[in-house]
């Protein structure tokens, strides 16, 4: 099988083109594929695939072979990669996930393309769309919860995928780690979700880390900087427009009242390489 391994601000991905590949055997190796000791390494896998709806069609899966209906890194990826091999030849393109038609736009300066901007759909705060367990508000904004005997307020927002937000003071030493697999697993959340811890350090910046779903530990994750920037706006901590900091880089956030959110930010090709995915 040919792949080319991506990134977006760290958060890496081995993409693969299913109008050449035949990539059903993919979503039973995808744990092994993406194990760093023993596999190629990476946080997850898309699939690039024809589509009856939109230019073309990304399904994603998560490094532990469980699939995901949406990544914002993955999204930007996967735009330049469409446009860099002509499969899409213009800027503009839809995208069919399972979280809906997404649109990026690839920016292009002196040939070279420089960033993505995404229209990343409408973000949910209803606790049935994020989902939880309990339609216990109107809106997730500020409900408890309590891990190791500690109580915390969280602010569940959907993307298309689940996220719960958690503000802290210093997320620079927060257990991330420890408590981000607990919220993950946590009974509140039927179908899992992916964790941001989020200190705000202005009007228009955000300092967040995350313990993705299905993925653990990552340098950043584009749905859940949009996920941090709807719940800190929400809550009116910032304006609607932010930059997200994260132990990757940066990613740029605006917040439309129609509840439409475009995330800006990088999407780099590392390599392409070939794998007998019968030794996996
Ligand atoms: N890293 C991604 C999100 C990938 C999917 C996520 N782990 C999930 O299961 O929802 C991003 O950049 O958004």
């Amino acid at each position: 099988m040919k792949f080319t391994k991506m990134h977006g601000l760290g958060n890496d991905f081995i993409v693969v083109n299913g109008f050449i590949e035949d990539v059903r055997i993919i979503f039973d190796k995808a744990a092994k594929i993406c194990d760093r000791h023993r596999g190629i390494g990476a946080d997850g896998i898309l699939l690039v695939l024809p589509s009856e709806k939109a230019d073309l069609k990304m399904r994603i899966i998560n490094s532990d072979g469980s699939e995901a209906d949406m990544c914002g890194n993955g999204i930007r990826c996967f735009a330049r990669y469409a446009f860099s091999r002509g499969l899409v030849k213009k800027t503009n393109m839809t995208v069919e996930t399972l979280a809906g038609i997404i649109k990026p736009e690839v920016i292009v300066k002196d040939d070279l393309i420089e960033s993505v901007r995404v229209d990343m759909g409408c973000y949910s705060l209803k606790c049935k769309d994020v989902p939880l367990k309990e339609d216990v508000k109107e809106e997730a904004v500020d409900l408890d919860i309590e891990v190791d005997g500690q109580g915390f307020k969280f602010t569940g927002v959907s993307m298309g995928n689940p996220h719960c937000v958690i503000f802290v003071d210093d997320v620079e030493s927060f257990p991330v780690e420890q408590l981000g697999p607990k919220i993950e697993n946590h009974p509140f959340f039927p179908k899992k979700t992916n964790v941001e811890f989020v200190q705000v350090k202005g009007r228009d910046f955000l300092k967040m880390r995350v313990w993705e779903r299905g993925a653990g530990l990552t340098m950043a994750c584009g749905t859940g900087a949009c996920a941090s920037a709807v719940a800190a706006y929400k809550k009116g901590l910032t304006g609607p427009k932010v930059t997200v900091n994260l132990p990757g880089g940066d990613l740029y956030i605006e917040v439309e009242e129609s509840g439409r959110v475009y995330m800006t930010g990088p999407a780099a090709e590392v390599y392409t390489g070939e794998i007998d995915l019968n030794i996996l």
